[in-house]
């Protein structure tokens, strides 16, 4: 007989995460990971579900500011750690906890829960809409030249020790955050030690982590953080630079960064496995074919309270429209919400108005960060027009000219 989500006690915490492990195939995480994640933890908003003695279902919270169209971060629930015990699996274990744990997060506040999937498929029934994507390549440096942009020259490298350089390299990113919706802002202290975790188990046969920051009149102004997969072909060079973090300010430093990396001695490929939709490298270099670019979805979003919500993030264009919100896991949210918006801010509130619009609380959140079209989520048949003209108006003001992203799992 399993018990309801409780909160974790700091106590279980091992028990807890070895669930997790077990759930995720069961290979131990590396030392340094795991207590990375101890510290990360918050037991306050972590769930477990018992059987007896025994943890079979584990879900976590984290507490976020994630960056949203306008460019103030919003508070929001980064669910993480979820796992069922493959005896319990089927079982509802997972509903439980998302209840529980959806229930937790309105009472805190926070209008917006946001996730990362193991299996895409999982969350829609509780509300989540995909709101970012990620674009990877594996550009043949062979074959594929860059054209870089005036001042490229201006710009100096330098290796740095990744740890050494963590405070400078974080500030950049910080900076970075408000211009990008899904950026999240890593407050609590540890967040940034995520970007310079190496354990030997987690390379595939790579280096260990380098770091190469760019440097203009003596300031650092950008940084990459990646590895190098030395290979051969019948004697031939085909090692590959796998490239964690390429964060650059403006474009001349952007450029002298993929530069570099793409002429690495002995390297055939540089290997870009998350960067945004909009990313420079498409346009620098000379054959898109010989990067070959691929999609995969990444953040997902659940507005928690609609209202809230839809207020704090601003829009690209004036809008006045009412939605007709369908949310079967968190009814609070049903009904019509009227939603008006300008440069002086938004304003959402209930209203008894005509719908223009009908979607369910998923397409909010796909449409949330800007980066997924409401017109791209009506021509799929999940977001009716119920008064002509409303849908490009809408469509157009949640837009985002800048793609969301996430740089990061967490
Ligand atoms: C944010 C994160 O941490 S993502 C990580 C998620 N965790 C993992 O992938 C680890 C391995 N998988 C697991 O631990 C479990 O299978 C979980 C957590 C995905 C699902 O837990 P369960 O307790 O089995 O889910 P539960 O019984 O509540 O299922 C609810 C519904 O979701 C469906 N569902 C559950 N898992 C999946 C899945 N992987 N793919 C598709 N549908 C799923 C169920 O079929 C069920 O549908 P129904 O209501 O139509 O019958």
């Amino acid at each position: 007989m399993t018990s309801g989500a409780e909160v974790l006690r700091a106590e279980d915490w091992d028990q807890w995460y070895g669930l997790l492990e077990l759930a995720f195939g069961g290979v131990p995480a590396a030392p340094e990971e795991r207590e990375l994640y101890r510290r990360l933890t918050e037991p306050e908003r972590s769930l477990a579900v018992w059987d007896e003695a025994e943890v079979v279902g584990t879900a976590g919270a984290f507490t976020f500011r994630v960056s949203v169209p306008g460019g103030r971060p919003a508070a929001a629930a980064g669910v993480t750690m979820v796992g069922v015990a493959p005896t319990h699996r089927r079982r509802s274990v997972l509903t439980t906890m998302m209840r529980r744990q959806l229930d937790d997060v309105r009472a805190r506040g926070e209008a917006l829960a946001v996730l990362t999937a193991s299996e895409p498929e999982i969350y829609g029934r509780f509300g989540y809409g995909l709101a970012s994507l990620r674009l990877s390549a594996e550009i043949d440096t062979a074959l594929v030249r860059l054209t870089v942009p005036a001042g490229t020259e201006e710009v100096t490298l330098r290796r740095a020790e990744p740890r050494a350089a963590l405070g400078v390299c974080e500030e950049l990113y910080g900076r970075q955050v408000a211009g990008r919706p899904g950026m999240l802002a890593r407050a609590a202290p540890g967040w940034e030690e995520l970007g310079v975790l190496d354990p030997p188990s987690g390379r595939e046969g790579a280096s260990p982590l380098q770091c190469v920051l760019a440097e203009r009149d003596g300031e650092v102004v950008g940084y990459t953080r990646y590895r190098t997969r030395p290979a051969w072909a019948s004697g031939v060079p085909d090692g590959s630079v796998v490239v964690q973090d390429l964060e650059a300010p403006d474009p001349a430093v952007y450029a002298a960064l993929l530069r570099y990396l793409c002429g690495i001695d002995l390297m055939r490929t540089v290997k870009l496995p998350n960067r945004p939709v909009d990313d420079a490298w498409q346009y620098l270099v000379s054959d898109l074919r010989r990067c070959e670019p691929r999609l995969r979805d990444e953040l997902q979003v659940r507005l928690v309270e609609v209202g809230a919500a839809l207020r704090q993030r601003s829009y690209r264009a004036p809008l006045d429209v009412v939605f007709e919100v369908s949310d079967a896991f968190c009814p609070w949210n049903e009904g019509r919400w009227r939603l008006s918006a300008d440069a002086g801010g938004a304003a959402c509130e209930r209203t008894g108005a005509g719908p223009d619009l009908a979607l369910s609380v998923r397409e909010l959140g796909a449409a949330y960060l800007g980066g997924v079209p409401l017109s791209g989520l009506a021509a799929a048949g999940r977001v009716r027009e119920l008064r002509r003209g409303a849908l490009a108006q809408a469509s157009t003001a949640f837009g985002s000219d800048v793609a969301p992203w996430l740089p990061h799992g967490f």
